[in-house]
């Protein structure tokens, strides 16, 4: 990271991503001493982001080309909006070198530190900014198979919808559907400012309530369950699939998006997974697709597939009513 940062914030990708360059100019023009610039640019190659050609001894007549794409994807990586950073926002330096005591149960993440729920406005922000930063796999997914989602569907319901980053993308995808999100009351206001910002915000609303406390609202022919089930255990998994059942009207479409389990997504979970290890209030645990499956056949859903994608997404159709005796 430090390395990246470094290359970045020089501008010395910039440079190289304009063409071979010279050690000795580069040396020259970022008033860099040429020998400690070698082993900057040596950890750059072991990184696989830049080609070096070494004609002969003088390190200065090295010279050094850039991957294609590099500077996005350092960008990506270790610039303001990245995931790292936004991880790094997190306490998980009070776990680290610790992981013994905390797995003894001798410590845990203060609760005012993180916990479920948010206690403030600043955490519930800092947790649902979180969630939309690594929402591309879902978006990407809803986005691929719009076109078998939405036609005939009127009005759609993101259940833990976040911050609406997700219904926003759909309103993009579907011009004839009306998107509600529901989430915890107190996430009203982040809702309200990624309507502010998205395509058609008279078609993006917010129904406040808890899932816990309170039936799914009805009235809504598609709703959507995306990384949320994933953080209860298996009954409570249950209870909110039976309650969207309840809810949705009769040929309704119920969807499930998440990392469904497999070891690349374990390892792009690793930094929740380590982080909520001394997190008792949080669950977080992947599963495989056929769990779900499973229970929506169980509960009396119908058509149920997995459709593909970064992250699978699992839909299911209620029933139409049965025709009276
Ligand atoms: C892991 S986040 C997923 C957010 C979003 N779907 C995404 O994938 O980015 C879980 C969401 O469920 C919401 N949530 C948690 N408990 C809830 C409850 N009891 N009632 C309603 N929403 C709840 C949270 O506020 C949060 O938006």
């Amino acid at each position: 990271m430090d390395v990246l940062t470094t290359a970045l914030d020089l501008g010395l990708l910039d440079t190289l991503e304009s063409g071979p360059a010279r050690l000795g100019d580069l040396a020259g023009r970022f008033g860099l001493q040429p020998v400690r610039l070698y082993k900057f640019l040596d950890c750059l190659e072991s990184l696989g982001c830049v080609v070096r050609d070494e004609p002969d001894d003088d390190i200065e007549q090295a010279t050094y080309a850039a991957v294609p794409g590099l500077r996005a994807a350092v960008v990506a990586v270790v610039g303001p909006d990245a995931i790292e950073r936004d991880r790094d926002r997190y306490p998980w330096r009070q776990l680290h070198g610790r992981l013994a005591e905390s797995l003894r149960g001798e410590i845990a993440i203060p609760d005012d530190d993180f916990g479920w729920p948010p206690k403030t406005h600043e955490q519930t922000a800092a947790f649902e900014q979180s969630m939309s930063a690594g929402l591309g796999p879902a978006i990407e997914t809803f986005h691929r198979h719009a076109y078998r989602l939405w036609p005939g569907r009127r009005r759609f319901l993101d259940v833990g919808g976040g911050d609406g980053t997700l219904a926003a993308q759909v309103l993009g995808d579907a011009p004839d559907l009306l998107v509600d999100v529901f989430n915890l009351p107190e996430v009203a206001p982040l809702v309200d400012r990624t309507r502010d910002r998205c395509v058609d915000p008279q078609r993006l609303g917010f129904v406040g309530g808890d899932f816990f406390a309170e039936p799914l609202p009805s009235g809504y022919d598609a709703l959507a369950f995306v990384r949320v089930l994933h953080d209860w255990p298996n009954d409570v998994s249950r209870r909110l699939v039976e309650s969207a059942y309840q809810a949705l009207s009769p040929g309704g479409l119920l969807l499930i998006c998440e990392e469904f389990r497999t070891p690349d997504r374990l390892a792009m979970q690793f930094f929740w997974s380590y982080f909520l290890i001394g997190v008792d209030s949080s669950f977080s645990r992947l599963r495989d697709a056929e769990f779900y499956t499973g229970l929506l056949q169980e509960v009396g859903f119908e058509k149920v597939e997995v459709l593909p994608g970064t992250w699978e997404l699992v839909i299911a159709v209620k029933p139409e009513e049965p025709f009276a005796e």
